[in-house]
């Protein structure tokens, strides 16, 4: 991770007796060295912003609800003071061995996808070895026997997709009656209309101890008011973080938005691709991610692409876990350097080297679009987003600029006058966020009209404490040098003036590379 791309983040807390940050994992008590030393092992030097200020919060016992940008390090600040807990108290869970035992983990870890789970899964793994802390997963798609054979010889920390959790409590495999640590990744998501029913059952009647007698830690990149609203049922006393602007996407990704109409979108891809593929820059090194709107959709240019040359595979939810598995096998390891993908692979997802995220149909909500462009930009690294932009996406403009303008993206006239014309004002970004000045919005400062203007500690002052990060405006022409070292040559990006319903940039598409990253 390049640390010093964090550095300078902006941390907004909110809540009562927020316990102080750390600047040093080696300030924090973990519960053991076993655990300290992953943490050395898996090379993290810092700790991220949001770890810096959401693992004491955890450490010392209090709900948090925490908002950072992708890519920013969420997994280990929630992962790290539950395994941490589970050690602490010593409270090995005792009923493996038994093959019709019930499972009654310590520690419930939800998430929204099967790849997002087995990812959390890994990385807790790293995290907890050699500490005794077992970590199983369970999820959709795959046999569930071998799934409830892990789960009998113990777990302490049990991570999960709601469906697949509820069908092991109902068959009686699983209990959660002595929960202590509940964690909600991707917590918007999870709490949307998709999963909202599902998540509510699991938490509030199927056994799980109330929110007083358990630990909640909800993470996400995006935070809508209204999802807070909702979370604020698991909560108790909570502590509100935001590291950068809530909903807010990374400057490390620079974003291009190009004017293509619905026939023209495959000859552009190509003709991207083809740039690439010139210089030698498409492979394991230089991985590309499209988003497409449908499954069909992706087979479809899926097979296109690799009937013209270009070595594809694609992932969305009709195909079966192996399938899928499978496609994101071939793309880890450059075999197929290109994904076509749907919203499945648009959350959490940490693959390394994704140079370029492609949104070939950009989704209908701003906060998709900046899940989905953080697949790349990751961990400090840089990294690009080309956005093919139509008419019928007209009613996503005004959130798409202000969303560029706070990473401080150039922003094309044609879409700026996009966003001044329609009426249709896609999510209402302003007023969900409180407007592009403040650094962060706990919902329980009050409801609020537009106040870009406003003071952002003002939104505080009442019961609340706010401490931050001094906040200098990033400069864009800083991530040049770190993408750059074998070839890469982004200077055409900043010369470059856009001109009113052109769909062209003259961007040098050949030089995107992700050489230069670790
Ligand atoms: N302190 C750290 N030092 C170095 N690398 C880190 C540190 N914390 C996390 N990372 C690495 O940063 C990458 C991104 O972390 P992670 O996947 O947790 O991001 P995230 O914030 O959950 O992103 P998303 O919102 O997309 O889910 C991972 O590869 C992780 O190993």
């Amino acid at each position: 991770m390049n640390a010093s791309e964090y550095n300078e983040t902006p941390v907004e807390a909110s809540g009562s007796d927020i316990p102080s940050p750390v600047t040093l994992f080696s300030e924090i008590c973990f519960a053991s060295q076993a655990l300290a030393d992953n943490i050395k092992r898996c090379k993290y030097v810092k700790p991220t912003p949001i770890q810096r200020y959401a693992i004491p919060v955890a450490m010392a016992g209090r709900d948090l609800m925490a908002c950072a940008q992708t890519g920013s390090g969420k997994t280990a600040a929630f992962c790290f003071p539950i395994i941490s807990g589970i050690l602490m108290a010593n409270q090995k869970n005792k009923s493996f061995g038994n093959p019709r035992s019930i499972a009654c983990p310590l520690a419930l870890i939800l998430a929204p996808t099967r790849e997002l789970s087995c990812q959390i899964h890994e990385e807790a793994k790293k995290f907890s070895y050699q500490t005794g802390v077992k970590i199983v997963v369970a999820y959709g798609g795959a046999p569930i026997f071998q799934q409830l054979r892990n789960l009998e010889n113990g777990v302490d920390i049990l991570v999960a997709t709601p469906g697949r959790l509820v069908d092991m409590i109902e068959r009686g495999r699983v209990s959660l009656k002595n929960v202590k640590y509940l964690a909600l990744d991707e917590a918007d998501r999870m709490l949307d209309m998709g999963f909202e029913p599902q998540v509510r059952r699991i938490v509030q009647q199927m056994e799980m101890p109330p929110p007083c007698a358990r630990q909640t830690l909800l993470f996400s990149a995006t935070f809508p008011t209204e999802i807070q609203r909702l979370a604020s049922d698991f909560l108790s006393n909570h502590i509100f973080l935001a590291a950068g602007k809530v909903g807010s996407s990374t400057d490390l990704i620079v974003q291009r938005v190009e004017f293509v109409s619905d026939m023209d979108k495959r000859d552009h891809l190509t003709n991207l691709l083809h740039a690439q593929k010139t210089n030698g820059t498409t492979g394991k090194d230089a991985l590309i991610l499209v988003f497409v709107e449908t499954k069909k959709g992706a087979d479809l240019l899926e097979r296109w692409l690799c009937k013209r040359g270009f070595p594809s595979t694609a992932i969305h939810g009709d195909k079966v876990q192996m399938e899928r598995e499978r496609a994101l096998r071939s793309f880890r390891n450059g075999l197929t350097p290109i994904l076509v993908a749907t919203d499945v692979a648009a959350r959490g997802l940490d693959i390394s080297n994704v140079a370029h995220v492609i949104n070939f149909d950009l989704p209908k909500s701003i906060d998709d679009y900046v899940h989905r462009i953080g697949r790349t930009g990751r961990a400090g690294k840089s990294g690009l987003a080309t956005a093919f932009f139509g008419e019928k996406n007209a009613p996503l403009a005004k959130d798409l600029v202000e969303l560029m303008k706070e990473a401080n993206q150039e922003i094309p006239n044609w879409l700026k006058e996009y966003a001044e014309t329609t009426c249709i004002t896609g999510n209402g970004r302003s007023k969900r966020f409180g407007g592009s000045k403040f650094a962060g919005y706990d919902y329980r400062s009050g409801d609020y009209v537009d106040g870009g203007n406003e003071d952002f500690s003002s939104q505080f002052a009442n019961n609340t404490t706010a401490s931050s990060y001094p906040y200098s405006a990033p400069d864009t022409s800083a991530f040049v040098p770190c993408i750059t070292p074998v070839g890469a040559d982004f200077s055409g990006f900043s010369n470059n003036s856009f001109e009113t319903g052109s769909n062209s940039y003259g961007f040098d598409y050949r030089n995107v590379v992700a050489t230069g990253w670790n």
